[in-house]
């Protein structure tokens, strides 16, 4: 197989397994299977009588939750099979001549550290640091499959587009700006503090005067036995929730004001298509977080909003691709 139709399929691979991810985190099936690599020391979920029997002896006081264990198992398989996919793109590039060499190196060291944070997940029971590092690696992962991608297929985009050129710098500051956004979010989640604030535009109560923030970002909290459904008290997860949505304008804000300038000053047809991409999915992911605090958070609407995060993450490193590459 081709090395751009194997990175095409491993990009979209990798989606499904962040979206898994998502969904897995989401349904609070994370500690489905509370040891690593296997459940409850098994290579699938124990359901036979004697194996749920070893279960009582090995980890007691446990009890197998069918449904959130097979979820989790789902989980770390289908990224056992994105990590084979990761190491075939690594031994294709070493042996094409023309292919990159550096790029698919981190690719591989990250997917290993990846790997690493997913079993911190679970040992560290749902550490929020970790939680949210093993979101950015999974984004981190796909962005790099997609420069990977777009390194080693030529493209029809000008890169000598003068005018255009001179946004790089703008559009390398809403990258920042997003990937921010895109650690708030991950933090909102992982202190689960959706619903600490259910009221619109702001919050309820007297929230200005209640913000917590040194406590409400401290990424080292104190150690507890486990930190599912969150340890922080009200005002911090308050304080979370009430940054993700004052930075999501700020995001918005920029995005917008990007995706107006390539509009109107970009030569290619390409950048104008990603400029109004742009707008549509920022309008999307604030449609779908805004959904998310009205509906109190159904799992449909709260995984869609990872899935839009990402596609905004992509469709920004493909403009800032565009904008950065040498003519
Ligand atoms: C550009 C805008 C935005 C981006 C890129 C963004 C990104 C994210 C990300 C990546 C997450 C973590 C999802 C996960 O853990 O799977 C998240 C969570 C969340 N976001 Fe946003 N967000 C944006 C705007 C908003 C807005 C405007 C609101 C509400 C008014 C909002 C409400 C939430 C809530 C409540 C959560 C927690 C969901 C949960 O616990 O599952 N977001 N966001």
């Amino acid at each position: 197989m081709q090395l751009p139709s194997l990175l095409k399929i491993t990009i979209i691979f990798t989606f499904c397994v962040i979206l898994m991810g998502a969904y897995t985190r989401l349904s609070d099936a994370g500690l489905g299977c509370p040891d690593w690599p296997g459940c409850y020391g098994m290579m699938k979920v124990p359901s036979q009588d004697h194996e749920l029997t070893q279960v009582q002896n090995n980890f007691p006081g446990h009890e197998v939750e069918p449904k959130k264990a097979w979820l989790e198992m789902i989980h770390r398989y289908i990224a056992g099979a994105l990590g084979l996919l990761v190491l075939l793109i690594f031994i294709l590039c070493l042996r094409n001549n023309e292919a990159p060499k550096k790029l698919p190196t981190i690719i591989a060291l990250l997917i290993v550290f990846q790997a690493a944070l997913g079993m911190w997940t679970v040992t560290m029971k749902l550490m929020p640091i970790v939680v949210m590092s093993h979101l950015i690696g999974g984004f981190s992962l796909v962005s790099l499959l997609l420069l990977l991608y777009l390194r080693t297929k030529p493209l029809r985009i000008p890169g000598g587009d003068a005018i255009a050129r001179k946004l790089a710098p703008l559009a390398l500051t809403c990258l920042g700006v997003l990937i921010l956004q895109i650690m708030i979010g991950g933090w909102t989640s992982s202190n689960y503090a959706a619903l600490a604030c259910t009221a619109l535009p702001i919050c309820e109560g007297d929230w200005y005067n209640n913000l917590k923030l040194t406590q409400a970002f401290n990424p080292f909290q104190e150690v507890h036995d486990t930190y599912e459904f969150g340890v922080l008290d009200y005002a911090s997860r308050m304080t979370i929730h009430v940054v993700h949505r004052f930075w999501a304008i700020v995001t918005a804000g920029m995005l917008f004001w990007l995706a107006f300038k390539l509009y109107k000053q970009s030569q290619s047809s390409v950048l104008k298509r990603s400029a109004v991409l742009l707008v549509l999915l920022v309008c999307l992911q604030v449609g779908l977080g805004i959904s998310n605090v009205v509906l109190h958070l159904p799992l449909g609407i709260a995984v869609s909003h990872n899935a839009g995060a990402a596609f905004l993450l992509l469709n920004l490193v493909f403009i800032n691709y565009a904008l950065w590459r040498k003519a």
